[in-house]
């Protein structure tokens, strides 16, 4: 895993004034295994965040033979995808995160088989890959799972000629939908995807596709029709901003009882969570690009189920939880997305929290005071959470393995302490 990261936050300031919303980690990956479907040209991503699962993308983008250049100052990716020669995704990069598993598309097509070494991403519970093999399958590709050098799976497939074909996801798979609609992208013939997902990161990468040349219908409806083209071309495009990293400086605001501008955040993206922070006692309001926010008056408890969009985000599930440890009142928080995502309501103990788990289903009892402690991301989202705790407990929190949080937000010691939180980050 490389070097251990910590963060030390010392509680108990109210955070105040503008902070950027980054570009969204869940649009960009994706975007990324797109840009190697194109056979000539340079792929100009704009807005990209400067998260470590950005920079494994890129490492493995290069694994894989394409020439990619992160412009971090910039926030620009620059990817010449015409070298791309190898069909091995390696485990020591392919297994530190989920987007991996979004090259398979560009490699099925540009040389005609991918070999899967390892897919990563946070540790939730079970998280299959069916519905992309069973699609990649009923296009006329094979898959096979051999073991490796190490005793793990090595997957193999193989694209032979892949065609249109009636797809479907049983539930509303996010990176599925994108994987099926990439792979029918440049199949020959149509394709039907029943059951698509609608988060906005789905529709702003079938925006990418769509400038590269892709003919891709009805996005956000549920069903997908994609007519295969003969080839894509590297386009230029920005990424959306990232509604998770939206929703979590929105509790940071809520749970310190601050005021803060986001710039970028778009208050629609956040679906239901909005309207629970809403009833929480966070007020927002959207002014063009920019998103007031703020939280004067006593937190009130919550009821929260997690969705596909527009439901409640399972990413902000463990941000909320932290933030009803603080609200006058038994919270309610029912996880349907994930069969492990509790991980971080033993962290939120040690912190002094109240909180049942029984399965999916989580009782926090609020209000209890936070007081700082030594505590663990065990996911992405875990590690957020904590953050959003520390930065209302009294003393000082330590976080451990927190470059889980580093996948997926980007300078968030610089852009706390802009606000006037006492939060370091270190690295040994
Ligand atoms: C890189 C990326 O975009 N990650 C996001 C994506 O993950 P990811 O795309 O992996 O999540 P999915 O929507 O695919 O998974 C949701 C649920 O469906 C199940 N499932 C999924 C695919 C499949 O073939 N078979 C199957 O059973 C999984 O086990 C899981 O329980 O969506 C999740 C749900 O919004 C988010 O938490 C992640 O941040
Ligand atoms: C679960 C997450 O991401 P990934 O799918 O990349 O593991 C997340 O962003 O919280």
């Amino acid at each position: 895993m490389g070097h251990e990261v910590r963060y030390r936050v010392r509680g108990g300031r109210r955070l105040q004034g503008t902070v950027f919303v980054q570009g969204a980690k869940n649009a960009v990956l994706p975007m990324i295994g797109a840009s190697l479907m194109a056979g000539e040209g340079r792929t100009v991503l704009r807005n990209v965040p400067i998260i470590e699962d950005v920079r494994r993308a890129v490492e493995l983008a290069r694994a894989v033979g394409a020439k990619a250049e992160l412009h971090e100052a910039e926030r620009t990716l620059v990817i010449d995808a015409s070298t791309l020669n190898s069909p091995v995704l390696p485990a020591e990069i392919a297994s530190r995160f989920r987007g991996s598993f979004l090259f398979v598309p560009a490699l099925l097509h540009r040389l005609g088989e991918a070999v899967i070494e390892g897919v990563g991403g946070c540790n939730l519970g079970s998280r299959n890959l069916d519905f992309h093999y069973n699609g990649f399958k009923r296009m006329g590709a094979t898959v096979t799972e051999q073991v490796g050098d190490n005793g793990d799976g090595v997957i193999h497939i193989k694209a032979g000629d892949l065609r249109g074909a009636t797809l479907y996801c049983d539930t509303p798979s996010h990176t599925g939908t994108e994987n099926l609609i990439m792979a029918a992208a440049l199949a020959r013939g149509t394709t039907l995807i029943k059951n698509a997902a609608l988060e906005p990161e789905v529709l702003d990468n079938i925006q990418i596709l769509r400038a590269m040349g892709a003919k891709i219908s009805g996005g956000g409806t549920g069903f997908i029709t994609v007519e295969g083209v003969e080839s894509l071309t590297a386009v230029e495009h920005t990424v959306m901003p990232d509604r998770i990293d939206a929703g979590v400086f929105v509790m940071a605001a809520a749970i310190t009882g601050g005021e803060l501008s986001l710039v970028g955040a778009n208050l629609e993206h956040l679906g239901v969570a909005a309207d629970k922070l809403e009833q929480m006692g966070v007020e927002f309001h959207q002014e063009g690009a920019v998103l007031q926010v703020r939280r004067d008056r006593t937190l009130r408890p919550i009821n929260v189920i997690t969705d596909e969009y527009p439901g409640f985000a399972t990413d902000l599930q463990s941000p909320i939880m932290a933030l009803s440890c603080l609200a006058e009142g038994p919270s309610y928080i029912y996880e349907r997305i994930f069969d492990g995502r509790f991980k971080l309501a033993g962290e939120l103990a040690k912190m002094g929290a109240d909180i049942e788990v029984d399965g999916n289903r989580a009782k926090v009892n609020g209000a209890t005071p936070l007081h700082g402690a030594e505590v663990e991301a065990h996911d992405l989202r875990c590690g957020s959470a904590l953050v959003l705790a520390a930065l209302a407990a009294e003393g000082e929190t330590t976080i451990t393995s927190a470059y889980y949080l580093d996948r997926g937000h980007a300078h968030t010691a610089g852009r706390l302490s802009q606000l006037g939180a006492d939060i370091v980050r270190e690295a040994d």
